[in-house]
């Protein structure tokens, strides 16, 4: 923090004990404590706490604990951070490169410190450093969606919570492709990244995960970092027998009514492999409803199905949020369905994201020159102005650019920003199912 603010902050990696290993030491332990006071978490166990560690470290995580030194004699735990932050590192899919994106998560601050600027703080100087240390954009799922707006995020993707009515026969209209096997959960937390790596590489929008994701996919790790006993998964093969799909799920306790089949994470490496995923669980006997909350916005499931009335969208939700910090670097790295070119300038309140370039899109790949402010732009080429946030959302291509011009994130003629919208047009919806 500041010079003058009376707080204090440090930067560092989850770690044990050294004097015992079996716990983690008392700085990592205390920051964990203060994450579960700010998201409502009950108290953690030290060996809860000692089992993350290992996990956090093959994440790379960093964790920054904001310490208040002054806290009164009846103040809890006054070792334990009055705000917590941490940063990761996964790849995006841009549709073009795959883009090593800095990772922001675990962003709590202490009622009691609330709104005196510890969080803008945080997040100024992580976003500085991140610049500094190269990475093209940052990212972030929000608890609010009120809070990241003003520090240059915008909403990049969204997923869709659906429920299938699953009574009788769930009938698919496509043919059958390839097996599906009830999984040996015991393999499967080796086999869930490659599946992923597969669903990454083809998939817009996705972003590598942390190694969590494929302990909770194995029954190992649940809420809390112990095994989840009923959790059950399957695994499709291809018809050269080749694992490209599983689904992990389980059934919620019998009273539920109507019976209902859970699916806590569904990875396909391609639609055939997803949709006969969803062959196998609408082949689950005594399961009147399945629900699935992080799907797809542009799902393949529902016009598969025979009935496709089985198949409810309960909610919408945005879930990657993005932040440019190299705006040319993000434009160079990304896959455009279109060519074109135009000049794009970027308003951002950090003003880490600044500038004016010329964009110029040939066989799906661009072409970015920085321009001076002196610079005029090559005549007949269209002008858009952008805030950072709205870059942000228009970068995978959840959203169009009339959509957005509309909202007042970008700005320009209605030609220039049409020719903004059929650049960054995309054939279907950026999926993200990393929650982090
Ligand atoms: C990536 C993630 O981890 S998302 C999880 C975010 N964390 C949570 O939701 C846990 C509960 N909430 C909190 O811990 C805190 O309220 C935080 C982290 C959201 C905000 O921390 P604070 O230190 O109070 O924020 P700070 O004082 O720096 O506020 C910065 C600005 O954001 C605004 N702001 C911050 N949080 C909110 C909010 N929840 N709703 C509306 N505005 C907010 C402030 O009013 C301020 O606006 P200004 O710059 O125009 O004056």
């Amino acid at each position: 923090m500041e010079p003058g603010s009376g707080l204090r902050t440090e930067r560092f990696q989850a770690a044990l004990s050294t004097v015992d290993p079996g716990s983690a030491d008392k700085r990592t332990a205390d920051w964990f404590q203060a994450v579960a006071l700010g998201f409502h978490d009950a108290r953690y166990e030290s060996k809860h706490i000692s089992a993350v560690v290992e996990a956090y470290g093959q994440d790379g995580r960093w964790l920054t604990g904001v310490y208040d030194d002054e806290a009164p004699e009846y103040a809890w735990n006054p070792a334990a951070p009055v705000a917590t932050y941490a940063t990761m590192t996964h790849e995006l899919n841009t549709g073009g490169a795959l883009l090593p994106i800095h990772q922001i998560t675990s962003v709590t601050v202490r009622p009691t410190h609330r709104r005196r600027g510890i969080l803008r703080q945080m997040i100024t100087s992580d976003l500085s450093r991140a610049k500094d240390e190269g990475f093209a954009a940052a990212a972030l799922t929000a608890s609010e969606a009120v809070i990241y707006g003003r520090f240059g995020f915008g909403v990049a993707t969204s997923e869709r919570s659906v429920e299938v009515d699953a009574r009788g026969r769930l009938e698919l209209t496509v043919p059958p492709s390839g097996t599906a096997a009830v999984a040996d959960l015991a393999k499967l937390e080796a086999l869930a990244p490659e599946i992923f790596r597969a669903h990454l590489e083809h998939t817009r929008g996705a972003l590598g995960r942390q190694v969590g994701y494929a302990k909770r996919a194995a029954g190992l790790w649940g809420d809390l970092p112990e095994p989840e006993k009923d959790v059950r998964a399957a695994v499709h093969y291809d018809p050269s027998g080749t694992p490209d799909g599983y689904v992990s799920y389980k059934f919620l306790p019998w009273e539920t009514e109507p019976h209902t089949l859970k699916v806590l994470d569904l990875v396909a490496a391609d639609d055939t492999a997803r949709l006969e995923l969803w062959r196998y669980l609408g082949s689950i006997d005594l399961v009147e409803r399945i629900s699935q909350a992080a799907a797809p916005e542009a799902d393949p499931l529902p016009w598969a199905l025979a009935d496709r009335r089985r198949y409810a969208v309960k909610a919408h939700e945005d879930q990657l949020w993005v932040r440019a910090l190299d705006p040319a670097a993000m434009l160079r790295a990304r896959g455009f369905d279109a060519d074109g070119a135009l000049v794009l300038a970027i308003t951002d309140p950090l003003d880490l994201a600044s500038g004016r370039w010329l964009v110029q899109v040939d066989a799906g790949a661009a072409v970015v020159t920085a321009l001076s402010a002196e610079d005029k732009p090559p005549s007949g080429v269209p002008v858009v102005e952008a805030d950072a946030a709205a870059f942000g959302s228009l970068y995978l291509g959840s959203v169009s650019a009339q959509i957005l011009a509309a909202a007042g994130g970008i700005r320009g003629s209605s030609g220039a920003v049409e020719a903004l919208g059929r650049l960054f047009d995309v054939a279907r919806a950026p999926y993200c199912s990393t929650h982090f």
